[in-house]
């Protein structure tokens, strides 16, 4: 859990259409065989697919974009058909499996709802699928919708604690002006992503999609809240995914205030309820407080409530004072069994191991570390 990476990539409708001439079914496997090199590496990928309506659009033979908002639904309907098979088709090749998942607003606002959509992605990814996200288009109306999907995959790299989020469109990056209307605009490279001087620049889209650059600008600022970093570039060279994973820097970057690691932390540490507790002896409070040290199960020597791994837990001393919480990486059944047990023998004990670690350090948050209070639960 803590050494895999994880990548929300969110690829536009123009692009993925061959605007709108119908699925680009060549370029959607140039990027499929990047992502399948992406896991092979330790990066789990979660594509945000737009393209639904577009591709409806041309299965039903349409050449205007209707206005009226059930048409849209209709051909999104239709056309969201075509996104899933043809991805499922693309990953088979590779022997891997895809999973389709639409999302409303009303998911992600919801507390209940928003762990349970956080949960099924993180489980697709433990077993080796790639979540293919849309909005539900047929079920929204104006007023709850995302309204563009750079929202959409901003918010759902916040949901999985993505490390990147990188956004395939069909410009180069983001430019000092829209390169479509000013010929002599530049890429901007690298930017804060609250630089209000990039909002500024950032213009409004073709007519397949929705968002332009404006959107994709305010996705980099809300992925930016739980530490990814993100990348507008184009997709019209698939290489730009490995060139990513090798640290070259195509495209525009959108960089967190503060290091990505500290932003995700305090955004777990605020989004994530607790599920249970882990008492510490004297020595592992000293380690995780003063050592910035992961949290072993040799220094555990209580656990309470029920929680599964992956889910957040509070830490605390043994007179019940809250040192820290985390992400754990054992259920609660199996935490007990671990208390005051040595690495080395946790496959002995449990007949298997996920990390040596109860607590893995990038998961954890310590009171002082991020300064401020822990979230109630
Ligand atoms: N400053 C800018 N830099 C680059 N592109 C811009 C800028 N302002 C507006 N745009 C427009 O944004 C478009 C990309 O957005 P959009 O059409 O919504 O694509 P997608 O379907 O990939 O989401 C570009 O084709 C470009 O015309
Ligand atoms: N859910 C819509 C998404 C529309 C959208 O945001 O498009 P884009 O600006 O190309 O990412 C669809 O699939 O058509």
């Amino acid at each position: 859990m803590a050494d895999r990476q994880r990548w929300v990539i969110k690829i536009g409708s123009a692009l993925l259409t061959n605007d709108g001439r119908g699925l680009d079914c060549a370029l959607m496997q140039a990027w499929v065989d990047r992502m399948v090199a992406l896991r092979e590496r330790g990066i789990d990928v979660v594509i945000v697919s737009s393209g639904a309506v577009a591709e409806g659009m041309t299965r039903l033979g349409w050449q205007q974009r209707p206005d009226s908002v059930h048409e849209l639904q209709a051909a999104a309907a239709v056309g969201q058909m075509g996104l899933v098979q043809a991805w499922e088709s693309r990953f088979q090749k590779h022997q891997l499996h895809t999973a389709q998942v639409l999302l409303t607003h009303d998911d992600l606002s919801d507390r209940k709802r928003y762990l349970n959509a956080r949960s099924t992605l993180l489980t697709l990814l433990g077993f080796g699928v790639v979540p293919v996200v849309n909005e539900n288009d047929t079920v929204v109306t104006d007023e709850i919708r995302f309204g563009d999907n750079d929202t959409l995959a901003a918010l759902v790299a916040n949901l999985i604690e993505a490390d990147h989020l990188l956004i395939l469109t069909d410009q180069d990056g983001l430019f000092d002006a829209d390169p479509r209307s000013n010929p002599q605009a530049q890429l901007i490279r690298e930017a804060q992503a609250s630089d209000p001087r990039i909002a500024r620049v950032a213009g409004g889209g073709g007519l397949l999609g929705r968002g332009g650059m404006a959107t994709k600008v305010r996705a980099g600022k809300l992925a930016a809240r739980s530490g990814a970093v993100t990348t507008i570039a184009s997709g019209r060279s698939p290489e730009v995914l490995i060139e990513l994973a090798d640290g070259r820097g195509p495209g525009t970057t959108l960089l967190p205030d503060t290091s990505p690691m500290n932003a995700r932390k305090q955004w777990l540490a605020g989004h994530l309820q607790m599920r249970g507790r882990l008492v510490l002896d004297e020595g592992a409070v000293r380690r995780v407080r003063e050592g910035g040290s992961s949290l072993l199960p040799v220094g555990v020597t209580d656990v309470f409530g029920q929680f599964s791994r992956g889910e957040m837990v509070a830490c605390e001393d043994a007179a019940g004072q809250r040192i820290a919480c985390g992400l754990v990486n054992y259920d609660a059944a199996d935490a007990r069994r671990l208390c005051g047990r040595k690495s080395g023998e946790i496959a002995d004990v449990l007949g298997f191991m996920n990390e040596e670690e109860l607590i893995h350090r990038d998961n954890m948050v310590v009171f002082e570390e991020v300064g401020r209070l822990m979230p109630d639960d």
